[in-house]
């Protein structure tokens, strides 16, 4: 089953609170605590909007790829992210059809999940990321 909703959009940033300024203006809150992922080398925040979410993405090393996109590239938008049900099926799926794929397997992501990455050429200029939930959480 291909993807079922845009999961997030990404913002790369060098401070999670200068970051977060336009969304807190919008109205926006954070819907929990900050969230080191180690895998990653960074700090995410995520602000709830509908069924989608604003993830601003701060790195805490500098070999995260969001520290080198930083450097190359300033802040911004960074990737866009959609869930899918079954990653392994996905990824099987997308190969088979010629999809670039960044690593090998699925690394742990935000919040529990399983993540992966298809390459920006793959995606048009666009990084683009699928996203599986932990079971039983809200799909
Ligand atoms: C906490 C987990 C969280 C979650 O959702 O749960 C995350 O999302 S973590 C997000 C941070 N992690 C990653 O982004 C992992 C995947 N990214 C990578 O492996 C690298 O960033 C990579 C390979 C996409 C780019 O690496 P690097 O910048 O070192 O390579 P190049 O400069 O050679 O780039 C190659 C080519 O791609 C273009 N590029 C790079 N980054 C992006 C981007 N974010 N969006 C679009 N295009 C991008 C770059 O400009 C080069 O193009 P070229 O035409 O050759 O200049
Ligand atoms: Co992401």
């Amino acid at each position: 089953m291909p993807v079922t909703l845009l999961d997030h959009v990404a913002i790369a940033t060098p401070d999670l609170d200068v970051g977060s300024a336009p969304y807190v203006a919008l109205g926006l809150h954070p819907e929990g605590p900050d969230e080191d992922v180690e895998s990653q080398g960074v700090r995410v925040r995520a602000f709830q909007v509908g069924d989608t979410l604003i993830e601003l993405l701060m790195p805490t090393r500098p070999d995260s790829p969001i520290a080198t996109y930083l450097e190359k590239r300033g802040p911004g938008l960074h990737h866009t992210a959609y869930r899918v049900t079954d990653l392994d099926a996905e990824v099987a799926r997308l190969r088979s059809g010629g999809g670039r794929f960044l690593r090998e397997e699925p690394t742990p992501g935000r919040a529990g999940t399983r993540v992966t990455f298809l390459h920006p050429k793959w995606g048009q200029g666009t990084l683009i990321e699928l996203v599986e939930h932990p079971a039983g959480a809200a799909q």
